[in-house]
């Protein structure tokens, strides 16, 4: 074991106790993404965000403003295909997203990209002779059409025409009679994004056939040297499972893998319509106004992110990426999972849930939020190799929920890596074996469920209960094996007593039920179906449906992953309705008398009944965010 860069050991002695670290963590393990992301979170415009970078953004003007010049003569030409083809098929399709980007800033040219290593860098800022300081970004200013054509970042390639039939790529059961977003979708006039990612750019679009009816559309990008096959694979992928998952009041709805054309919004290429989130639980926590959110809130938020992994676990899945960020906020205040681009089934015989549970290696996940065991995998911090060894990716899950819990009750990040080059893990691990010596022996022992930490530890201090406080221990317990799993959680008393405001139900039970989302209407279509796919749509389409016929085609690698997924588990307890434009599921009413315990504010009660279910959430957002709502109210009735 070698000391961390200076990098590494820059940031780690960065004081955390300012909420403004947090826009240092819970970046997934990626490059420069990362930085065009802290600026999204940061809420800056782009040139003050780049303000501090003008140096580098200079040094680097050559290749920016060759890229300039090659983007304004051709836009549409998709270089190094070839190249980065033959890289790119030498790693294995279950290597973690994070772990294949370069660590060369996104706005660097993209011939120097193709001659990158792959190397692992968290922050996306340590390439060599950069410092913090000196880090460069994409300026977005004055966008002309190349900026249009290249979604304002010179490194973002654009797929080969044609683009493929986003149904050669999923199971029958996903296939859909439309496959255009033009067909049935208008992007918002509004021409703002939303959300950036390491490889998405997420904006409004609205349906053609109600307006009210507004979703995001993620438009996928290629990331570095991936191949179109790589991206298709890579998309359809992340499609399928989110859409395995979708219904869940937990998680976000994704409705469709479409084709975007290129207009003045955006590139060509596939994007998903999915539900709208208002904000990410990311965004909600850096406010200074997180602060005065009462424990009983936080809980509550905890709780249903909670139920948000256990689905996903129910169903086969791993999600891999469990961070704030990865956290929406529906209108309503639901919290819902959303970036399922990293997830992946957990079985061995993903159609087997008995199956053994397929062991995971690597660096995935984005730190604090990835757990030791992950961390191990750094190749940046040269551990030991016998440390490397083989671990359960649920167990990744769990840990990032502990982190969250702390995250929300302590206001910023226990720290900024769970490694032992971080001297804020290493004291928290201290602590941890320190209580367990002195104060409860039994406390990693199952069914133990005296009270953990109490206010003489650093991060235990804010919890205001033992109960609570050893939840989050246990779920970020730094020992895998003792750690707490999703069953352990869910058995926990003090997990069991939180209240939520959103409760699932069956339905049927006579109570006011709050509509959360609604499916797209599609009504129209140009797809003629060339290829005669078996299409087992589920909407109601008006136009040119394409006929069903059997898949004359060899199945495709993602097909394959695709069928080879579980066989859908039995729908989760919600009601369910297939007619478009109907509600996918339900929220039973909160009874008020808890809704008065939850508010401590007052809350803000309007005529309607679902409006109560939780409108706690909607304050919390109301003043943490300054009422900056990013939806205008229309569009919060809409998909209600
Ligand atoms: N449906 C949505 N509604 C509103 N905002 C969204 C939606 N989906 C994503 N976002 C915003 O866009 C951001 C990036 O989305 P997402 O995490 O899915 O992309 P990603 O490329 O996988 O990101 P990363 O690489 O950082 O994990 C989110 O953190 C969120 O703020």
């Amino acid at each position: 074991m070698t000391a961390p860069n200076n990098q590494s050991t820059k940031i780690s002695q960065q004081s955390i106790s300012s909420v403004s670290a947090l826009k240092f963590f819970g970046k997934k393990l990626l490059s420069s993404r990362h930085e065009s992301k802290l600026k999204k979170k940061a809420s800056l415009p782009p040139d003050i965000h780049s303000a501090s970078a003008a140096k580098s953004v200079a040094s680097s003007s050559k290749s920016s403003s060759s890229l300039k010049s090659s983007r304004l003569t051709n836009p549409f030409v998709h270089t190094d295909s070839t190249r980065s083809s033959s890289r790119a098929t030498g790693i294995p399709s279950s290597t973690p997203r994070a772990n294949r980007y370069p660590s060369t800033p996104r706005h660097a040219s993209s011939t120097k990209l193709s001659n990158e290593r792959i190397v692992y860098n968290p922050y996306g800022v340590s390439t060599a002779g950069t410092s913090l300081s000196s880090v460069s970004t994409p300026t977005k200013k004055d966008p002309d059409l190349g900026f249009y054509l290249h979604d304002g970042d010179s490194n973002i390639r654009m797929l080969p025409i044609p683009i493929v039939d986003p149904n050669e790529y999923l199971p029958d059961t996903m296939k859909e009679v439309s496959v255009q977003m033009s067909d049935n979708f208008v992007f918002d006039d509004e021409n703002k994004t939303i959300g950036w990612g390491g490889s998405c750019e997420v904006r409004k679009v609205r349906s053609k056939f109600r307006k009210k009816d507004v979703f995001a559309l993620k438009k996928l990008n290629m990331i570095y040297d991936e191949t179109p096959e790589k991206f298709y694979q890579r998309c359809s992928r992340e499609f399928i499972i989110a859409k395995q998952l979708s219904g869940h009041v937990h998680i976000t709805n994704t409705f469709l893998l479409v084709k975007v054309p290129t207009t003045v919004y955006t590139t060509r290429g596939w994007g998903f319509v999915m539900e709208l989130g208002l904000r990410d639980l990311f965004a909600m926590i850096q406010r200074s106004g997180w602060r005065n959110v009462a424990l009983a809130e936080k809980f509550c938020i905890f709780k249903q992110v909670a139920r948000g992994v256990k689905f996903c676990h129910d169903q086969g899945i791993a999600h891999r990426d469990i961070k704030p960020e990865n956290v929406l906020l529906s209108p309503d205040g639901v919290c819902k999972l959303t970036d399922f681009g990293i997830s992946d089934w957990y079985h061995k015989d993903p159609h087997d849930p008995a199956s053994p549970v397929k062991q995971c290696a690597g660096m995935i996940g984005s730190p604090p939020y990835a757990p030791p065991e992950v961390m191990y995998y750094d190749s940046k911090k040269h551990y030991d190799r016998k440390l490397q060894q083989p671990y359960d990716p649920r167990a990744l899950d769990c840990y990032g929920l502990g982190i969250i819990l702390m995250t929300l009750v302590n206001n910023t990040i226990p720290f900024m890596e769970s490694c032992t080059f971080d001297s804020g893990f290493r004291d928290y691990c201290a602590a941890y074996d320190n209580f367990v010596r002195l104060h409860n022996r039994g406390f990693r022992e199952r069914g133990n469920y005296r009270p953990g930490p109490g206010t003489e530890y650093h991060l235990a201090r804010n919890f205001q209960s033992g109960h609570a406080a050893r939840v989050a221990w246990r779920l970020a317990d730094p020992a895998p094996a003792t750690r707490y799993t999703i069953p352990d959680l869910f058995e926990d008393p003090w997990f069991q007593g939180v209240e939520t405001c959103v409760e699932t139900c069956v339905g049927g039970d006579g109570d006011a039920h709050a509509v959360t989302c609604k499916k797209p209407i599609i009504k129209t279509t140009t797809y003629d179906n060339p290829r005669g796919f078996n299409i087992a749509a589920t909407t109601t389409t008006t136009a040119a449906a394409a006929k069903p016929t059997s898949n004359p085609f060899p199945i495709r690698s993602m097909v394959d992953i695709a069928v080879s997924s579980p066989a859908p588990a039995p729908p989760p307890p919600l009601a369910r309705s297939n007619s478009s434009g109907e509600a996918l599921f339900t929220l039973c009413e909160t009874p008020p008398q808890l809704l008065d315990k939850l508010t401590p504010h007052g809350g803000r009660r309007t005529g309607s009944p679902h409006r109560n279910v939780v409108h706690h959430h909607l304050n919390i957002i109301d003043s943490v965010m300054g009422n900056s709502s990013s939806i205008a109210p229309s569009q919060v009735l809409a998909s209600t």
